[in-house]
């Protein structure tokens, strides 16, 4: 069938806006219209290059929900018209990483910077002249209806709204999970969140829920800093050295317990400063992607040793999707997770564009694509 999506060409290049030719499902796969997608700064760095992919053109989009349009009989009863949300990490739920309750590290997953997304090398996506077209986390959220597999999806109730849905397919589980997971905050804790974006402001709300009683988020743009009170922050500064300054104020000078580091474009610099913000046996979480070919960041290593200091590295929160997503909609639902607030824009998909620069120019928590 024919669609439409948001693909780039080569990188570094811009998203662009085309038809595309879209393969029926297989068993085990899934199409799916989509409704929603945010716009996230990896997608971003896939279009500046950042990230480079296996194929090109690519077509965008890692954080969606939709509903389901055809499906064969299947193992997980998804059936046509089931809401369902995108993962941005497929969950296979039987290797090794799946199997031990860690399905952000699903085997699937990790060939999936190499091109094709389906272990026979085919592809879903091709352009109108039959170029196929890699599928970002396999699933490719800025295309209007799109063929996935059923490790990508997890249908979840019709209540909730499809437009709020969409975030907890990468944004929320990976902020609220670097809190609530990666750096494992305890009740009391001094939490520094560098960066209050998409990713960063739903750390602030994993560091509340977790119990942290300090929470200070760290952004140079003014709006963000406004902003980040209302997902759970006790402070909003604008550089990292304010906020160390301000976590040793309230440890006896020890430090922060942990620092989450969400900014758009991580660099070695960054990660100094996390580990200096931190006190002895405390955690400094590496969220945010630098880019693939960045290397070195500036670690006092005697250091590491004699304060026990942990630098962390995570994927999507640490999460596990299939009941993360459940339980995230649930607490929406009760209140207790902020959705609605994390849409400052929406855009058509015709202009993903305005959208990535309205996010660069600090406009946006949260940007989102509404495909209808
Ligand atoms: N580890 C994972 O599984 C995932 C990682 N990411 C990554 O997380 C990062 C954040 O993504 P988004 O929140 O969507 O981006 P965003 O652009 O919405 O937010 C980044 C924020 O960092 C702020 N910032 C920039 N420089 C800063 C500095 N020096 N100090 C403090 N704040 C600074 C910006 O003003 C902005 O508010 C990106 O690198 C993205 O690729 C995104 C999704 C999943
Ligand atoms: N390829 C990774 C799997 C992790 C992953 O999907 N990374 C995303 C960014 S995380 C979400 O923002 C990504 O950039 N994917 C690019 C793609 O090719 O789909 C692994 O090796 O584990």
């Amino acid at each position: 069938m024919l669609t439409r999506g948001a693909i780039v060409r080569e990188a570094p290049g811009e998203y662009e806006v085309v038809d595309l030719e879209l393969d029926d499902p297989q068993p085990d796969e899934v199409q799916v219209k989509v409704v929603a997608s945010g716009l996230c700064h990896s997608d971003d760095h896939i279009a500046t290059g950042d990230i480079p992919v296996g194929t090109y053109p690519f077509a965008g989009g890692h954080e969606g929900a939709g509903v389901v349009t055809k499906a064969h009989p299947n193992r997980k009863g998804i059936k046509e018209g089931d809401h369902v949300v995108f993962l941005a990490v497929p969950v296979c739920g039987h290797c090794r990483f799946c199997a031990s309750g860690r399905q952000a590290l699903c085997d699937l997953g990790a060939g999936i910077l190499a091109g094709p997304r389906w272990t026979d090398g085919t592809y879903r996506l091709h352009t109108a002249d039959g170029t196929p077209v890699g599928q970002m986390c396999g699933i490719s959220t800025f295309v209007s209806t799109t063929t996935v597999s059923l490790d990508s999806v997890v249908k979840i109730d019709d209540d909730i709204p499809l437009d709020k849905a969409c975030l907890v397919g990468c944004g929320v589980g990976t902020g609220w999970g670097s809190a609530v997971n990666a750096a494992a905050v305890q009740p009391g804790d001094t939490v520094i969140v560098m960066g209050a974006g998409g990713i960063g402001v739903n750390a602030l709300q994993g560091a509340a829920h977790a119990g942290a009683t300090t929470i200070i988020a760290v952004d140079p743009v003014p709006f963000k800093r406004e902003s980040a009170p209302t997902f759970g922050a006790t402070h909003a500064v604008e550089t990292m050295d304010e906020a160390a300054e301000l976590a040793r104020q309230f440890t006896n000078g020890q430090g922060a317990d942990s620092a989450i580091l969400t900014v758009g474009v991580l660099t070695a610099e960054h990660v100094g400063q996390g580990l200096a913000a931190i006190r002895k046996d405390g955690t400094c979480v590496v969220t945010a992607m630098a880019p693939l070919a960045e290397v070195g960041a500036q670690v006092a290593l005697g250091d590491l040793a004699l304060s026990q200091k942990r630098l962390q590295g995570t994927l999507f929160g640490h999460s596990n999707p299939t009941w993360d997503i459940r339980r995230q909609l649930q607490l929406y639902r009760d209140g207790a997770l902020k959705l609605d607030e994390l849409v400052t824009r929406t855009y058509t998909l015709d202009e993903v564009t305005q959208g990535y620069r309205d996010m660069h120019e600090g406009k946006n928590i949260r940007g989102v694509i509404r495909h209808d």
